[in-house]
């Protein structure tokens, strides 16, 4: 599987050390990558032998089987459309971009019609199985996220105490926290919809870890999962665990008996 990247920050370069230096996904290598700058796409090409592409339309045409957006929200409105109607599958990490309902359904249609997929990584969170099986039946009542966070990755700066600095919907959470809260869409476009679950959002001086808390209530009965991320030490903004499961949902395209 030829995979191409748009993006060039940590959780792509975890990619490309992973897939083509570690050889960790046997079968499968970054051919090409998308980047907004000729001297870092330059960099791309020496550090680790891949194509860099800085025209969307070269990159989409250079023989890739699947795209990974790991950039932004903003890629993701820009080019998911796009890829798709190229008919390549295509791996979302920035699913905050996904809050905008109709974007949603455009690219929900467009993949309908041409085969194609999208996929959405967990991400830095874990139980979407849960979610997504007490929704079977559509009898999931409440789902609630509180993540807690060191203050220079929310706010850019640093606090004395502990500090709440939003409570509301997922909806309102990612156009406050783009960068920080991609975890609330996933979940609730597992669930109940992005107006409907609940987020809090805790700057904690004392915070050493990313921590998301998840809460869901619903016929199948209560959880209660907390996740204790290690952040990547090159953006403490994201976890290790959001990386990794970029990896795992490419791993599974690879595989024939799908688990969860
Ligand atoms: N779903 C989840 O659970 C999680 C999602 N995330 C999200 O994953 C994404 C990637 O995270 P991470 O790697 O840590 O972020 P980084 O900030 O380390 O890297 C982002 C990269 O995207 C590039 N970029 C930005 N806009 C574009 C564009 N229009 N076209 C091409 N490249 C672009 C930037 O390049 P440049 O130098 O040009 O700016 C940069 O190289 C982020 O959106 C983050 O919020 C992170 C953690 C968890
Ligand atoms: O990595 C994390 O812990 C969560 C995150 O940044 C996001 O959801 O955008």
């Amino acid at each position: 599987m030829k995979i191409g990247i748009i993006g060039g920050g940590t959780v792509a370069t975890f990619l490309i050390k992973s897939i083509n230096v570690d050889q960790r996904l046997p079968g499968c290598t970054v051919d090409s990558v998308f980047l907004r700058s000729a001297d870092v796409a330059e960099a791309w090409e020496r550090d680790y032998g891949t194509r860099a592409f800085t025209e969307m339309e070269a990159f989409l045409s250079s023989g890739i089987d699947i795209v990974v957006e790991a950039a932004t929200v903003e890629a993701v409105r820009d080019y998911a459309e796009l890829v798709i109607s190229k008919r390549k599958d295509l791996v979302i990490i920035s699913v905050g971009a996904l809050v905008d309902q109709e974007l949603y359904d455009r690219l929900n249609e467009i993949c309908r019609q041409l085969g194609t997929h999208i996929h959405l990584p967990s991400g830095a969170i874990g139980g979407l199985d849960v979610i997504h099986s007490a929704m079977a039946l559509g009898q999931l009542d409440e789902v609630s996220l509180t993540t807690r966070k060191p203050p220079a990755s929310l706010l850019g700066r640093q606090l004395d105490a502990k500090e709440v600095v939003f409570d509301g919907t997922a909806t309102e959470a990612i156009s406050r926290f783009p960068k920080n809260i991609n975890v609330a869409i996933v979940l609730s476009l597992a669930g109940l919809g992005c107006d409907n679950t609940r987020v809090k959002i805790v700057a904690d001086p004392e915070a050493t870890k990313n921590i998301h808390t998840i809460e869901a209530v619903g016929s199948f009965g209560k959880m209660n999962i907390q996740l204790e991320n290690d952040p990547m030490p090159d953006n403490p903004k994201t976890s290790y665990l959001a990386a990794l499961s970029v990896l795992s949902t490419l791993k599974k395209q690879t595989e024939r008996i799908s688990i969860g």
